[in-house]
């Protein structure tokens, strides 16, 4: 019999009450116990909830108070020393790696005062996760026991789970090595492996059955050293005795394939939503018992899985090697899709019926493994149901809108290229705008007070008028444009906080979008985003910031930054539709954000900031589809921002990013200022500054960690840019916006920042 399973459960919960908790607990109105009872229960229902829908295999170990890769580090205690020093709490220890921790000597207790753990994407998705640091000190062994007390916790409730652990080798390839460390994190795998297998013989004599065992960078394009170390750690791990399913995920392995022939592993995994042709890949490298699990139910986005399509594919797998050793998975974790459907009511029904958010998609795992069980008769009703709503979509209008198709072909190259380079044109923004050496300014959005958010969710629950709010926004625009004058900083912005986000507020004001009122998806610790869904083809029907940001500038001298957020991040922060090409969606989008540039710029507006965050995320996991992505990606870019006048200054942003990967593709935007996240790396952007031909701000504060750095620590790393920056083209600010922040951090952050940057101008007159 063919088996169901899920590979990972969104863990926030339906209606983020792990968001809620975790945030009770830091602020001191929860205690650790109350916090911990919280997740027990939403463990529980999650399990209970998966079991429910029908799944079969149902994970554990896949929920995490922060970052299921930090649970590996303070598991395996690669738990660098400036977190232990303290004698805080486990968990404490556990959280002050996710976000740092300050406070002042308090009931004899010493003061604390570290940051967090770096925080970078995971691979291309819109998670975060914390890379691991190691070094030739580090210390394997099992700190917790987290993956078997889970095991345990769900066994106890009569629910046989299957432990999820991150395979060795990724973990090793995601981490870095400290800075005083001479060895190479992959170097320490055989130390690692050692605990490894300590940890897989306590999961099988807690009763585990089989394990599942991550390594998604099997996707990504490796080294040989990479490659070969798998067979060892492999025939080490295998001394664990435990049944191992070995897991890929998002994308084609293509030779990579190879390492996996003859691994001591009882089945592979692989994501045939990515890529349909790891079937066969991996059909070919299987021995005569290894199980086969077929990731055909997407992870990653919302649309419902063609039914017919993907029991052609399982059937395939079933031909080949018998239904025994077949699973039907979902392609990765689903911790990247909303809980559940439940609730969406206002979405149109028409336009509903082509989702599946997690829960429906646990019922889909079921669907279609009952389809290859018992015959497609035993669930003829879903299946006709399921072909009705591929069909309805494929026919809809607003997947075909006739004046946006037609804008389109109307594009010119002339289109994507401003009238005059940068030199000359800098020139004259500088005549225009006189601002002093080392501008300073912020990345856009200010502290999303308690008060902003509640006051918003009365507008959006009709409790204020639209006059109340706009009355409130505009004194808050108000009160954060006198802040930033008195503070003195340069190049002002309005806060954005009339944004409930930088993504979903832009699919609001635009066609072709809908919206979730509980889609909520974690982003990175407690911290969740609701992306829109692109359904159909998109245009700007009428202004969308224009307002927020000229009654900013009318209220201010100094030069107002009008802010938003540009085509790729608006596309990939929202879930894009899988029945056309990125590049199309990248361009309607940027033709909506032209006529908005422009609008800001009639508006009076000299300085417009389009931040692409995403745009290294964006980038496909192999290199060789990287041409093709940065070729669409910087003209949608240029063709949003390309059309207005040498003296309006356009900026970009860039957080959470490998930023050398990218560095041609952003020099290629041809933008005047960009803003970069940068404290967090070690500085190690620092090496590619110097060949930047605009201007740059290089972050200098992390906007994670509620910790203040001091004046001195503002002053060192403006000192180590002006090595690297021609002092004529080096900007000042933070690494990004301000809105997880609260006001005391973000005063005493920029008076910080603002100081050390009079000091700079000093010696560097
Ligand atoms: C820059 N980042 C972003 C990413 N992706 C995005 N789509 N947006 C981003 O900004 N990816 C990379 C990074 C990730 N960083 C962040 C940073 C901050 C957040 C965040 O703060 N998320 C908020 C939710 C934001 C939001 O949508 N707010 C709404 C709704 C607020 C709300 O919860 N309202 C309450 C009622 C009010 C109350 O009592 O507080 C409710 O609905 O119950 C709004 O402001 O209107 C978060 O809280 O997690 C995310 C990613
Ligand atoms: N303008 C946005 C960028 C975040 S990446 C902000 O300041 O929040
Ligand atoms: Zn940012």
């Amino acid at each position: 019999m063919v088996q169901s399973a899920v590979l990972g459960f969104p863990r926030i919960g339906k209606n983020r009450e792990l968001k809620k908790a975790t945030e009770a607990y830091w602020s001191g109105k929860i205690s650790a116990e109350e916090l911990q009872t919280s997740a027990k229960n939403l463990r529980l229902d999650h399990w209970k909830l998966q079991k429910d829908q029908g799944v079969d295999i149902v994970p554990s170990n896949d929920f995490s108070f922060y970052d299921q890769i930090m649970d590996h580090s303070f598991t395996f205690n690669a738990i660098p020393e400036r977190y232990l020093k303290y004698d805080l709490s486990p968990l404490d220890t556990y959280f002050a790696m996710g976000r740092g921790m300050q406070r002042p000597a308090i009931d004899g207790k010493p003061a604390v005062d570290v940051p967090s753990q770096e925080m970078v994407k995971w691979f291309d998705s819109n998670y975060h996760f914390l890379r691991p640091e190691v070094s030739d000190k580090t210390e394997f062994k099992l700190n917790s026991t987290k993956a078997v007390d889970e095991f345990l916790e769900a066994k106890q409730a009569n629910i046989q789970t299957r432990p999820v652990l991150v395979g060795p080798v990724t973990f090793l390839y995601l981490a870095k090595a400290t800075k005083e460390s001479s060895v190479k994190p992959i170097e320490l795998l055989p130390k690692l492996t050692a605990v490894y297998v300590e940890l897989l013989k306590k999961l099988v004599e807690a009763g585990a059955e089989s394990v599942q065992i991550d390594e998604p960078i099997l996707a990504l394009d490796l080294s040989k050293e990479v490659l070969d170390s798998y067979k060892s750690t492999y025939e080490t791990l295998a001394q664990g005795g435990a049944k191992l399913i070995l897991t890929t995920y998002f994308g084609p392995l293509k030779d990579n394939i190879e390492v996996l022939k003859g691994l001591p592993v009882a089945g592979i995994h692989v994501d045939v939503c990515r890529a349909p042709e790891n079937l066969d890949a991996a059909l070919s490298i299987l021995d005569d018992k290894q199980i086969l699990s077929v990731g055909i139910v997407s992870g990653r986005n919302i649309w419902k899985t063609d039914f017919q399509k993907a029991v052609a594919v399982i059937e395939k797998a079933i031909a080949a090697i018998g239904s025994e050793r077949v699973i039907v998975a979902s392609s990765s974790s689903i911790l990247h899709i909303p809980h559940s459907l439940t609730g969406e009511d206002q979405l149109k029904p028409e336009i509903k019926r082509w989702f599946a958010f997690a829960v429906e998609k646990c019922a889909e795992l079921a669907i279609l493994t009952k389809a290859v069980n018992e015959g497609p008769a035993s669930v003829r009703e879903e299946l006709e149901a399921n072909a009705a709503d591929a069909k309805a979509r494929a026919e809809s209008p607003i997947t075909n809108v006739k004046a946006v198709r037609d804008r389109q072909a109307a594009v010119t190259p002339e289109m994507h290229t401003r009238a005059t380079p940068f030199e000359k044109r800098y020139a004259l923004q500088q005549e225009s705008l006189k601002l002093p050496q080392f501008p300073t300014t912020t990345i856009g959005s200010f502290p999303q007070t308690k008060e902003i958010r509640v006051t918003r969710n009365k507008y959006v629950k009709g409790s204020i008028s639209a006059e109340e709010y706009d009355a409130f926004i505009r004194k808050e625009i108000t009160d954060v444009v006198k802040f930033q004058e008195n503070i003195g900083l340069d190049v002002l912005v309005h806060g954005e906080p009339e944004r409930n986000d930088m993504v979903q507020y832009f699919g609001e004001k635009m066609e072709g979008f809908v919206f979730t009122v509980n889609g909520w998806v974690q982003s990175y610790g407690s911290r969740c985003v609701r992306p829109p869904i692109i359904v159909g083809d998109v245009s700007r029907p009428g202004p969308m910031t224009v307002k927020e940001s000229a009654f900013a500038q009318s209220i201010t001298s100094k030069p107002m930054k009008g802010m938003l957020t540009a085509p790729i991040t608006i596309l990939r922060w929202s879930f894009p539709r899988d029945d056309v090409e990125e590049s199309v969606q990248a361009q309607q989008i940027a033709l909506g954000l032209r006529d908005e540039v422009l609008d800001l710029e009639k508006a009076g507006v000299r300085v417009i900031q389009c931040d692409e965050p995403a745009l290294r995320e964006g980038l496909p996991l192999r290199r060789a589809d990287w041409s093709q992505y940065v070729d669409y990606a910087v003209k949608a870019f240029r063709l949003a921002t390309g059309g207005v006048k040498d003296d309006t200054q356009i900026h970009s942003h860039f957080c959470y990013s490998d930023f050398n990967d990218i560095f041609d593709a952003i020099q290629g935007l041809d933008a005047d200022v960009v803003s970069i996240e940068n404290s967090k790396s070690d500085m190690k952007l620092m090496s590619v500054l110097s060949n930047y031909k605009s201007c740059i701000g290089p972050g200098l504060f992390d906007i994670h960690s509620p910790r203040v750095p001091p004046v001195e620590e503002f002053k060192e790393r403006i000192d180590a840019l002006v090595k690297s920056v021609p002092k004529d083209r080096l900007w000042i600010n933070p690494d990004c916006g301000l809105k997880t922040r609260g006001w005391p951090e973000t005063t005493a952050d920029l008076e910080n920042m603002i100081v050390a940057t009079r000091m700079a101008r000093n010696e560097n007159a």
